[in-house]
């Protein structure tokens, strides 16, 4: 069964207070906490790499009693290189791009052995056939809504003829978006099949976090509801 996943995006946050911003985050009604690794190389910005999922992993264990889930995107040339460092540092997910890797079924079995769980991102100008032949050893697959990089982006409309192409061939696959998301553009992402919402700018920037997750949060479900209601009428 399908369910709503709200993803805060850890890159807009106030880094010098990652702790209390995530806790800020889990209190607020986040599913997921999502880690944008960067590398300076695959994308054009660079952020953190495992030593800082690390210490939020360490932080939060001792800090909240809440369940929480690491969800870490890489954004990064070599993915295959980081595999073991990310799984020690408590990593839930680990999401690779299919753009940076020669080897992805390596790579999927390499995550997987190191107990974490699995995704493929795609870029906007990636076409989404690319990723059928390892749908069915996925948790996630990630449909990239701005190009890779920055926050603070326009959500791409025109990305959603992916995600209802996936939806149509994988009815329980988790869809990932990210970029763009807010209140005004969730219904998008939501209505073509999206269920883990990723969003940044729209969560941190708000008055109120929690009424945005919400939002974002009710959109998914409405629609998941409404696409159950037209199976049953199938
Ligand atoms: O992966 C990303 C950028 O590469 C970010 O997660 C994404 O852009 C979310 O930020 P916003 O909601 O502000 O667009």
């Amino acid at each position: 069964m399908l369910k709503p996943k709200i993803a805060p995006s850890m890159l807009s946050c106030d880094f010098s207070q990652l702790g209390e911003e995530a806790i800020r985050m889990i209190d607020s009604g986040a599913d997921y906490l999502h880690m944008d690794v960067m590398d300076g190389h695959f994308v054009n910005n660079l952020t953190f790499g495992a030593p800082v999922v690390n210490c939020l992993n360490n932080y939060l264990q001792k800090n909240t009693k809440k369940e929480y889930v690491l969800d870490c995107h890489l954004m990064v040339s070599n993915p295959e290189k980081w595999v073991e460092d990310f799984a020690k540092s408590g990593a839930t997910i680990f999401t690779f791009h299919i753009e940076a890797t020669e080897n992805p079924s390596e790579l999927i079995e390499k995550i997987k052995s190191n107990g974490m769980k699995v995704s493929i991102a795609i870029k906007p100008k990636t076409d989404v056939s690319i990723i059928f032949p390892f749908l069915d050893k996925l948790d996630m697959v990630l449909i990239m809504t701005v190009e890779p990089g920055f926050g603070g982006q326009s959500f791409m409309k025109d990305m959603m003829k992916k995600v209802e192409i996936l939806r149509e061939k994988l009815p329980n696959l988790d869809i990932q978006v990210d970029g763009g998301l807010s209140p005004k553009t969730i219904d998008f992402a939501s209505k073509a099949g999206a269920n883990v919402i990723v969003a940044g700018t729209s969560i941190f920037k708000s008055d109120d976090p929690a009424e945005t997750i919400q939002i974002l949060k009710d959109s998914v479900q409405n629609n998941l509801i409404d696409k159950d209601k037209d199976k049953d009428k199938k």
